[in-house]
């Protein structure tokens, strides 16, 4: 597991749609809440920890389950039935969550 506060990880499966860019927000919990706008960050496969591509953070807010919306699950390539399906399996129960926008800026 990569631990730097510069890095972040994505299951292998959302690096093709980072690398296109059709991906352009994450949801996470409490424990990435260190990332701060206009950071560049290193980005690793959780499966493999393979260096993929950087990202430019653009922002950081925090964002309630309930308020999840269409327009969130298109930032993330997916339906919002989907993306809450997706929320609830990676972090159980969890009712608000750190919403980290950001930018492609180099591939490996
Ligand atoms: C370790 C860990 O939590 N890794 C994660 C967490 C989230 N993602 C992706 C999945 C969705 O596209 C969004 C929403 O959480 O972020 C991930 O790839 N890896």
């Amino acid at each position: 597991m990569t631990k730097s506060m510069n890095n972040i990880s994505f299951f292998e499966r959302f690096e093709a749609d980072i690398l296109a860019k059709r991906k352009t927000i994450t949801l996470r919990d409490e424990s990435e809440s260190h990332v701060k706008v206009g950071q560049i960050l290193n980005v690793y496969t959780f499966e493999s920890d393979r260096e993929f591509c950087k990202i430019h953070v653009r922002g950081v807010t925090l964002v309630a389950f309930d308020a999840l919306e269409q327009r969130h699950a298109e930032q993330e390539n997916m339906t919002l039935a989907q993306l809450k399906a997706l929320i609830q399996e990676i972090y159980p129960g969890i009712s608000v969550l750190f919403l980290i926008e950001f930018s492609l800026v180099e591939s490996r």
